[in-house]
């Protein structure tokens, strides 16, 4: 038996006519399309583990109304693109592309750039850099080209030396172009307080700003747990707190991702979720505070070269904001300086 379209049973009316478009009746005339919606493109350049859960975290989060995925591999690409157009049913509506031409992602809104050779256990980040910088030359042009208006969120590593060569690439102003930098770190930072005080780790502000590697600076002075500044409490209080215990957490940040790494061979699910949080306050224009890699010369000291590092900075729509006028101890202050010269090291050595 067969019902008239607008019963919402059949899609095929008498003779086999397709009838797709009385399905429902048109109410066009009465409420036109809200125009203040705005259209959200976003493109992932790398189908890799991280651009994969980059992808799928900012899917189940309605961020986007285009995601679009590039790689060098069509067949992975194409694999990745299907397999997640499949979960259709259960996400919210969102239109999925994938190809190995940029033309694809013209118009993005933002580009993250998860492309790339990652490091294996024991590998620093810095040792990827000839690598990937000169995958970013094929990378960031064709980006630029398709998307003029677009922020770019750069999240291969080295990621400091590469969101500086992407500036570079781009030609964008440096508010438009950001590293995820240490908001992965603060992230790992926030969880190991709050394990060790059994707190939750919302409840838990604390920042590692500087390098996202090995030089990353913990700022143990601006920790506080439920508005509670804790270093200044613990001395009031004359609790002894062990130093000790600070810098094993702060240890342990650092070696976090070689951890997962040689356990699973890759990080990707913190990643995944770090930057579709970054994301979220980008294209829904939030305003929000997260420490992530920008343009740092002339804040806190640091006038060797343009560099990017971590710093707490308010994203937004257009991209970074500003940076936040967060104290720093003078010792606090020498270790981000110095993590900017570990960062300039390797970058004045590459010929950009
Ligand atoms: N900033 C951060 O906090 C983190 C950064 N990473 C970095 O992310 C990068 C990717 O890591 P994974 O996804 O695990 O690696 P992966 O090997 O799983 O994926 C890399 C992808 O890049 C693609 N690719 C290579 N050359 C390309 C090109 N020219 N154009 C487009 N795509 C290209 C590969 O085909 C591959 O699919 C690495 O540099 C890694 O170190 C990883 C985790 C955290
Ligand atoms: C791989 C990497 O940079 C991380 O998980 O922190």
């Amino acid at each position: 038996m067969q019902k008239s379209a607008s019963s919402g049973v059949s899609l095929l009316g008498p003779g086999g006519l397709d009838l797709t478009h009385s399905f429902f009746t048109s109410i066009l005339n009465s409420a036109p399309p809200s125009p203040t919606k705005r259209h959200n493109k976003v493109t992932v350049v790398g189908a890799g583990n991280v651009g994969m859960a980059v992808a799928q975290t900012i899917l189940t989060q309605d961020l986007v109304d285009e995601l679009v995925l590039i790689d060098a591999l069509p067949d992975k690409l194409r694999g990745e693109m299907l397999d997640l157009q499949h979960a259709a049913a259960f996400l919210p509506r969102t239109k999925i592309h994938a190809s190995t031409e940029y033309s694809v992602t013209a118009g993005s809104d933002l580009c993250i750039v998860t492309a790339g050779a990652r490091q294996v256990s024991g590998e620093s980040r810095l040792n990827l850099v000839q690598r990937n910088v000169s995958l970013f030359r094929s990378i960031i042009p064709p980006l630029v080209q398709h998307s003029p208006a677009c922020v770019i969120l750069v999240v291969s590593n080295p990621v400091d030396v590469l969101t500086y060569v992407a500036w570079k690439l781009s030609g964008f102003p440096a508010n438009r172009v950001i590293g995820s930098g240490t908001n992965l770190d603060s992230s790992r930072f926030r969880f190991l307080i709050a394990d060790h005080l059994d707190v939750n780790a919302h409840d838990v502000q604390a920042y590692i700003v500087g390098e996202h590697g090995d030089s990353s600076v913990a700022l143990w002075s601006s920790i506080s747990v439920g508005e509670v500044p804790v270093l200044s409490f613990l001395e009031k209080q004359e609790i002894a707190y062990e130093k000790v215990t600070l810098e094993k957490i702060h240890k342990a940040v650092i070696g976090s991702a070689d951890e997962v790494i040689r356990l699973k061979g890759y990080t990707s699910w913190a990643i995944g979720y770090s930057v579709a949080n970054l994301a979220r306050s980008i294209l829904r224009d939030q305003r929000k505070v997260h420490p992530v890699s920008v343009l740092a010369k002339g804040f806190h000291g640091i006038h060797g070269g343009e560099v990017f590092l971590s710093l707490p900075s308010q994203l937004g729509r257009g991209g970074v904001i500003g940076v936040t006028n967060i104290h720093l101890t003078p010792k606090e202050a020498q270790h981000l300086r110095d993590s900017a010269t570990a960062i300039l090291e390797v970058q004045n050595q590459l010929p950009i």
